[in-house]
């Protein structure tokens, strides 16, 4: 079978078993929402009437770019000689969840009435793979919702999908980008795998192929310096190690993932999502949104009476491009959709959240390949905190471009898979919020 035909196969089974149960999900979460809504005009909290009044004034201020951009620039020395004031790597390396998370989203409003719940309406914004629906995984596990049998069931589907997709792109990769030449044992299993028909269900016949695959000295190897697929068709998912290292497990008809398991599953969101998550008197109401740039022309329908954006960035992603357009850098693709946000009139009193992930992905990174190859701007040693000033200055560069006062952007690192201290960290500030 022909390279493209295997693509072809490969996207078939993405659409199949992923977007039509995200279909569903979405007219179940469609259902939720109209139920929220409901409940959300009852409750006419004091929050959501400032917040409406505040979009519409800013709806009618004028629009004008170019003078808004001059202003701005004038202003940027100062601006950034600010900087130091609000964030220092060392003291606020701040794992997600850790001590401000939840007190940032709540700083400015303070309930009236302490049994009153408290609603938020939060926007998780950023481009694919950025680690949006990850971060929102850990949240929920930490919040008073819990994942479903029928959540289970679809991320199991989407783990068995990944391990060969991912798979098929080590076998694709080796042979055709770096034109690796296969064993002729090797090549017997590649045969055999390119046989697996678009709509199949996978045997117990092709787990077996699979795992003598993944245990091939050749596969092995090519997937350590996977970085070299970081601009090609053959890019590997983040974390798919830990699934590749499972695989008699995961075949097995009984298996459903454990929460880790789904924090680390990589299942694209097509649509975009409610999430509600109740933290005792907290209701955070999370819109999940898709990142690739089809996905992206849903953002504004969402627009209206958001409290807070989370706006997520993969450090990692300097040297790669999007899936969905091969010479297009992620990281820069990135900084113009938060350039976009931070000069939308309909976030000028939104309070933003950049959150800055995937830093052991980055760390490991930095030792393999050099910030300055892509960013040739870039003067620096190349250490963890330089890279990652040089990536926040940049950031934060576009939000004074964008007028946007930066003084309300809270900066957090997060490793959005270690969810160990995703969760000591979150009791704690869960603790002293509400004094436990
Ligand atoms: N190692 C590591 N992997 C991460 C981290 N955050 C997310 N991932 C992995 O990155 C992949 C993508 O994460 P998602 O949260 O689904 O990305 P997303 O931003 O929701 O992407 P779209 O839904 O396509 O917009 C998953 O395989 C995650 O397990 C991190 O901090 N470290
Ligand atoms: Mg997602």
């Amino acid at each position: 079978m022909g390279n493209s035909n295997i693509k072809n196969k490969n996207k078939f089974r993405n659409k199949n078993k992923s977007q039509n149960k995200n279909k569903n999900k979405n007219k179940n979460k469609n259902k939720n929402k109209n139920i929220n809504k409901k409940k959300e005009k009852k409750l006419t909290s004091k929050l959501s009437l400032m917040k409406k009044k505040s979009v519409n004034d800013v709806k009618s201020k004028p629009k004008n770019k170019k003078e808004k951009k001059q202003k701005s620039m004038n202003n940027m020395e100062q601006g950034f000689e600010n900087d130091k004031q609000f964030f220092d790597l060392d003291t606020n390396n701040l794992a997600l969840g850790s001590d401000q998370f939840l007190r940032n989203i709540l700083s400015h409003e303070q309930p009236e009435d302490s049994k009153k719940r408290m609603e938020f309406r939060i926007l998780f914004l950023g481009c694919a793979e950025a680690g949006k629906s990850t971060i929102i995984k850990n949240l929920k596990n930490l919040s008073m919702t819990k994942f479903s049998n029928e959540e289970k069931i679809e991320f199991r589907d989407a783990i068995r999908n990944l391990i060969f997709n991912n798979i098929q792109n080590l076998l694709l990769g080796s042979k055709y980008q770096l034109q690796l030449e296969f064993s002729s044992s090797l090549e017997e299993l590649f045969l055999e795998f390119n046989k697996i028909s678009p709509n199949e269900k996978l045997r117990n016949s092709h787990w077996n192929l699979i795992q003598k695959i993944w245990e091939t000295d050749l596969i092995k190897q090519v997937y350590q310096k996977r970085e070299e697929f970081s601009k090609s068709e053959y890019q590997i998912t983040d974390s798919i190690e830990i699934f590749l290292d499972q695989i008699r497990k995961i075949k097995q008809p009984e298996f459903l993932p454990s929460t880790e398991e789904i924090i680390h599953c990589y299942l694209p969101t097509k649509f975009i999502m409610l999430e509600e998550l109740v933290f005792d008197n907290i209701v955070l109401r999370i819109h999940d949104l898709p990142g690739d740039r089809k996905g992206r022309k849903q953002w504004p329908s969402v627009y209206d009476d958001i409290q807070v954006i989370a706006f997520v960035v993969a450090l990692n992603e300097y040297d790669m491009s999007l899936r969905e357009s091969k010479g297009e850098n992620r990281l820069r693709d990135s900084l113009n959709e938060f350039s976009n946000i931070c000069s939308s009139p309909w976030f000028s009193n939104t309070k933003i959240i950049l959150i800055f992930n995937k830093t052991d992905l980055f760390k490991t990174k930095l030792q393999k390949k050099k910030l300055k190859s892509c960013f040739p701007e870039y003067n620096g040693d190349n250490s963890y905190q330089d890279a990652f000033e040089f990536i926040k200055s940049k950031f934060l560069h576009e939000s004074i471009i964008g007028q946007y006062d930066k003084n309300r952007i809270n900066i957090y690192l997060s490793n959005a898979t270690d969810i160990n201290s995703v969760s000591t960290n979150f009791n704690r500030i869960t603790n002293k919020i509400f004094d436990k």
